[in-house]
């Protein structure tokens, strides 16, 4: 075989190759164009042969690639731009059946020195690799670990976080107290004489109350608060940076719009009514557990003394606050 045999079979190769390829000399012009880059540009190679790159294609971003190509011109070592960092330098749409749900082909983007000579490469290719089937398979992925994560956090009755992914956040959160000192505040709510429920409108009644308290709760409180399902009619709720005052006017208007609104089952329309201890985050505490014992040990007091109140503790537990109906009393 002869060299001119050889260089035909080479281009050859190359203007088969199912990868892109374009050379450009030191001003950016195109020296060579394959069939990858004709087939999915529409451009044909006689437009753009001897044109600028930047001049054939406006959008591309012209001082980053610059930048890049001119560090590859002169230090003449290789590049490369990962779908990751950059999902496509050229925008073509991408046509494979598997690929349809993608808006664009993903590329990896080699960038390589040739000809190189004593003031650096006189020319570069830029080699275009099809990502798109890698990427989309990438995000699938990432989607469904991301759906997992958020299945394994959530409890399923109420959407609320459950408890054990709820407590890890308490825990979080009694860690950065102790760093900050700023106050959070936990509120433990449970659902007054709720086995009654279970007992005369059935286990599916109950489920529906416990959604409906879960769904008031979620409303009256913001996003950046964590609410979590802590037992079955049982939940906390950690005010995040909150002193104990504003957490007792929450917990009060909690209550009240919970006492306020009737839950329909079938033809009934159930009154319902829920008992809150309230919690401050504070040094005698030494780890969340006993942060949440602080907060139940409220909560009981409510139940204790009546129910369908609120009660802050106190480090001295007989110092108790408390709150019924529209009234502020002291235990
Ligand atoms: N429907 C339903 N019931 C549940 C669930 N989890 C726990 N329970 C029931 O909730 C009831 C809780 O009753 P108790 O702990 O005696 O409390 P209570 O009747 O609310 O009384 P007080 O808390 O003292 O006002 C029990 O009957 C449990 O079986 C659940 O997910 N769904």
């Amino acid at each position: 075989m002869n060299g001119l045999d050889a260089n035909a079979w080479q281009t050859e190769l190359l203007q088969t190759l199912d990868v892109g390829l374009i050379v450009l000399d030191r001003d950016f012009k195109v020296c060579l164009w394959n069939s990858f880059m004709v087939n999915h540009s529409g451009i044909e190679a006689q437009s753009v042969l001897g044109k600028s790159l930047f001049e054939c294609f406006e959008d591309l971003p012209a001082s980053w690639l610059k930048r890049k190509l001119d560090s590859v011109f002169m230090l003449g070592n290789r590049a490369f731009i990962t779908w990751q960092e950059r999902p496509w330098l050229f925008r073509f749409k991408s046509y494979r059946p598997f690929t349809g749900g993608a808006e664009a082909m993903y590329q990896n983007i080699t960038l390589i020195p040739l000809n190189q000579g004593e003031m650096g490469a006189e020319h570069l290719g830029i080699m275009i690799y099809d990502m798109t089937d890698a990427a989309l398979n990438h995000k699938a992925l990432e989607g469904a670990n991301d759906s997992l994560q958020a299945l394994s956090r959530t409890d399923r009755l109420t959407e609320l976080y459950n408890r054990g992914y709820w407590e890890e956040c308490l825990a979080q959160e009694f860690q950065r107290f102790l760093r900050t000192r700023q106050t959070s505040t936990l509120v433990m709510l449970d659902i007054d004489h709720f086995k009654a429920i279970n007992d005369n409108y059935g286990h599916q009644a109950g489920d529906e109350v416990i959604r409906q308290v879960a769904a008031r709760i979620q409303l009256l409180t913001r996003t950046t608060d964590l609410c979590g399902r802590y037992g079955g009619e049982e939940f906390g709720i950690l005010l995040v940076n909150t002193e104990a005052d504003q957490a007792m006017q929450f917990a009060e208007r909690l209550r009240l719009r919970i006492e306020s609104e009737t839950v329909q089952i079938g033809s009934q329309l159930l009154s319902i009514t829920v008992s809150l201890g309230v919690a401050p985050c504070h040094d005698a505490q030494v780890n969340h557990s006993q942060w949440i014992e602080v907060a139940d040990q409220a909560l009981y007091r409510s139940k204790q003394t009546g129910r369908n109140r609120v009660t802050l503790a106190d480090l001295d537990p007989y110092e108790q606050k408390q709150t019924s109906g529209n009234l502020y009393s002291s235990a």
